[in-house]
């Protein structure tokens, strides 16, 4: 029974003393992902903000759009649990405090306005014709897990838009980087409900401490060497054609920020390029995957995507343009869809500093806001069927809410996520490009997903592909 018009939110139940509700989120990455869920039904049965404690820390969680988005845009600076991954990403952009945050996002901004993009699209070409070629040995085979493949592939595309790597510096961030990010953030994810590591000084001694350390070692190796290579690239490059419409990484447009406006620093500029890197390639490749496993669970809807990119893109093997991307609309609609239920980020968090009035409620300082992506997806304003995959949603406006912040998986406010383009361009050429080239058979229903600060299949989740006969 919850108790109408509390001055506090209701709390989310089975909070002990002293501990509150940390008991019920240790566990694996599978039962943290399973916990959020229940959380987020509860808080959109319950009037849409639930009390969570962490012990004596309070934390809200929301899934009213409109309040969430008060919360996103007032409340600027990330919980303190965000600095457990400073070390690495430092003031990059997912990490910085809102005095650092704000003219960095402004001098980054353009760096990811259309103009731009376009001329990264013969790139995610090249790497989506590549990934078709990989799998080619796997047609008419057993169910293979296809996501490795994809984070590859993902991983090579945001290093080779932002870094610039050509095919002899990618080796070693193939591997290495995309290991120890991943492993990073199941460290992460571990100590975040385990509130005795939340104190340096018994993190120091944990053994979660060491893994951070191992997998550490691997990651500022890969670090190092990018500044060396940076610095050199700085050297060497000290004019650089600021009006060319051609391919320019993401890395050379910082230099020429650096040069010209004194914008940032070489930490920065790493910093700024480590969080790009890892925000981009494990969110896209985990939507691609939850995508191809939807599309294969339904052959009648692949066959319209089938039909879609035969008239969109002909017969022939060609890429794919920024002409035909806003004419693949069918395959939009289903990659929304997709990013709708299964958002790779299921919440963002926010550090309150002075109280918010939200309702009649209190949101005190010092206390946390959990922003449930994953809830306002499936919020009551989506429909009855808000729970179903229904990519037809998309095509019809008037079936949509009206509220502009309900589809959230890329955040919302402000911060909203850099790279929502580049992510809905780069999943679109690669989607046509494998859709195109075969038949995907897999089963949602058989999905399990886990939660290690990114929401994603846990591996082992199969597809099969048969080879298209070309008309
Ligand atoms: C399916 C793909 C993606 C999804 C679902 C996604 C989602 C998100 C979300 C939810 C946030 C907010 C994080 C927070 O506040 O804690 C975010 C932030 C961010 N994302 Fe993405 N993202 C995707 C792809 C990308 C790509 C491709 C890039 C870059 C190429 C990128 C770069 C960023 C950056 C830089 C931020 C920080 C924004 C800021 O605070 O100003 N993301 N993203």
């Amino acid at each position: 029974w919850v108790r109408p018009r509390s001055p506090s939110p209701p709390t989310y139940p089975g909070s002990l003393p002293l501990i509150g509700n940390v008991h019920q989120m240790i566990g694996d990455a599978v039962h943290w992902l399973t916990f959020e869920k229940k959380l987020f039904h509860f808080c959109l049965k319950n009037g849409g903000i639930v009390k969570l404690l962490f012990g004596p820390h309070q934390a809200f969680v929301m899934t009213e759009p409109d309040e969430c988005l008060t919360i996103a845009n007032t409340c600027m600076d990330k919980p303190y649990f965000y600095s457990f991954a400073k070390d690495c990403y430092g003031r990059g952009l997912v990490t910085a405090n809102e005095s650092t945050w704000k003219p960095h996002r402004k001098l980054l901004n353009p760096a990811f306005n259309l103009q731009v993009l376009n001329t990264f699209i013969a790139e995610f070409n090249v790497q989506a014709k590549d990934l078709v070629s990989l799998l080619e040995p796997k047609v008419g085979k057993e169910p293979f897990d296809v996501q490795p493949y994809l984070v590859n592939m993902s991983l090579k595309t945001v290093c080779r838009t932002s870094l610039g790597f050509r095919e002899k510096d990618q080796r070693m961030i193939d591997t290495d980087y995309a290991h120890a990010t991943e492993a990073l953030f199941l460290v992460f994810g571990e100590r975040i409900p385990k509130l005795w590591l939340h104190l340096p000084q018994l993190y120091n001694l944990s053994s979660l401490k060491k893994k951070e350390d191992n997998f550490g070692d691997v990651f500022f190796q890969v670090i190092k060497n990018r500044r060396s290579e940076l610095k050199l690239k700085n050297n060497n490059e000290k004019s650089i054609d600021t009006k060319s419409d051609k391919f320019k990484p993401l890395l050379d447009q910082m230099l020429e920020l650096a040069e010209n406006q004194d914008a940032f620093s070489d930490e920065e500029i790493r910093e700024h390029l480590d969080t790009i890197v890892a925000a981009a390639y494990d969110t896209t490749a985990t939507s691609v995957t939850y995508t191809l496993v939807l599309i294969g669970s339904d052959a009648q809807l692949q066959e319209r995507i089938w039909k879609e990119l035969k008239s969109v893109l002909g017969d022939e093997d060609r890429d794919v343009t920024k002409n035909d991307l806003p004419k693949l609309v069918y395959l939009e609609a289903v990659l929304k869809e997709s990013l709708r239920l299964y958002p790779p980020v299921p919440f963002v968090a926010r550090d309150v500093t002075s109280d918010i009035q939200i309702r009649n409620y209190k949101i005190p300082a010092g206390s946390s806001c959990f922003l449930a992506l994953y809830g306002i997806n499936r919020h009551p304003m989506w429909g009855a069927d808000a729970e179903e995959f229904r990519p037809e949603r998309w095509l019809d406006p008037d079936s949509l809410p009206i509220n502009p912040n309900a589809f959230a998986s890329f955040s919302i406010g402000k911060r909203v996520c850099l790279g929502r383009s580049y992510g809905m361009m780069a999943m679109k050429t690669t989607l046509a490009h494998i859709l195109r080239r075969y038949r995907v058979f897999g089963d949602i229903n058989k999905v399990v997903s886990r939660s290690d600060i990114l929401m994603k299949p846990v591996t082992g989740q199969h597809i099969k592909l048969e080879l298209r006969t070309r008309v």
